[in-house]
């Protein structure tokens, strides 16, 4: 499906027929498409708000990346996965550090993973960014993700204002706490002969705020949602918006953190690069106070980001933490 021929219902989301993936339990057209370039801006607003309340992902288009900005991140992030293992190796991640290039699994039939490696490095704010790990080659690399990087993070100002006052709050409320650093991950999927066995990432719920991610043109990546899995559809040049576990805390469980997975394909290479938008470290999170009642008691507790990050990695119990 193009969103040019797609029809907008009146909740401001694209509809279009039901279309199936890869097997026939995969059905991928319910996940909202939302316009961006719709003149009614409120409309706008209340799709993505529905969109993050009922799904905790949905896809963007016209969101103002000009194309040629998406294709050159995606070209220079293509000719850093395709040189040799050791001029990749200049960007290697240490172990000690959350940035730079390493295999994140191996082929393994019986862990059912395939082979992902991936590319992590901050790109904003200027203070955060080490360009150490910011590969050298191809030589505009450097260039393009800056490029990008204005882009994705206007429209992510405009998907947190929408949410903020889809919570009946300040524009500025969730930025101010989610913001703090952005993330570039360049994701690797290899073809493989065993995809039917395997998964590329096992089913996660991602850790940041929210999630911006363009894919390539090899679908791959699935939601959960009413006990089945939904395939996202690809759509050319859309981002997929992914809430992260901030902020359904912040929202006390309203917006949805939503749980996803990746597929690798048999033939071709899948890639995709998501940027989190994630707290700074001591960044305490939890339920906006304001929203918070007798009518919607908090469900969550405010701990600091990088807390929350060691319990979630030792899949630690929250319980706990009671004040
Ligand atoms: O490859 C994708 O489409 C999604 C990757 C993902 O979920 C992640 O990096 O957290
Ligand atoms: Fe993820």
């Amino acid at each position: 499906m193009s969103p040019s021929e797609s029809t907008i219902t009146n909740s401001g989301i694209i509809s279009d027929n039901m279309v199936l993936e890869r097997d026939q339990d995969i059905p991928s057209s319910h996940i909202p498409v939302v316009d961006l370039s719709n003149p009614d801006q409120e409309l706008v607003a209340r799709a993505v708000v529905k969109a993050s309340e009922e799904w905790g992902v949905f896809q963007v288009v016209n969101h103002g990346i000009p194309t040629k900005v998406i294709q050159r991140l995606q070209n220079v992030g293509r000719q850093f996965f395709e040189l040799s293992e050791e001029e990749k190796n200049a960007v290697a991640k240490p172990d000690d550090s959350r940035e730079g290039y390493a295999r994140r699994y191996e082929l393994d039939l019986e862990r059912k993973t395939g082979t992902v490696d991936q590319l992590f490095h901050n790109i904003w704010p200027p203070s955060s960014v080490n360009y150490k790990y910011w590969p050298k080659n191809p030589l505009d690399y450097r260039e393009a993700n800056e490029e990008y990087t204005k882009h994705v993070k206007m429209l992510s100002e405009k998907i947190m204002e929408w949410l903020s006052e889809g919570l009946g709050l300040w524009g500025e409320a969730i930025k101010e706490v989610i913001s703090g650093e952005y993330m570039m991950i360049v994701n690797y999927y290899p073809p493989c002969p065993h995809s039917d066995l395997i998964e590329g990432l096992d089913p996660h719920t991602d850790v940041s705020g929210l999630t911006l991610i363009l894919p390539n043109e090899i679908p791959g990546l699935q939601v959960f949602k009413d006990d089945h899995w939904f395939g996202l559809e690809n759509i050319p040049s859309a981002v997929i918006v992914i809430i992260g576990d901030q902020i359904e805390r912040l929202s006390n469980g309203r917006y949805k953190s939503v749980l996803h997975k990746t597929t690798v394909d048999k033939e071709r290479t899948r890639m995709s690069w998501p940027v989190l938008v994630r707290p700074t470290n001591d960044m305490v999170v939890g339920p906006f106070p304001e929203i918070i009642g007798h009518d919607n008691p908090p469900k969550f507790k405010h701990i600091a980001y990088k807390d929350y990050i060691y319990r979630k990695l030792r899949h630690l119990s929250f319980a706990d933490l009671d004040s």
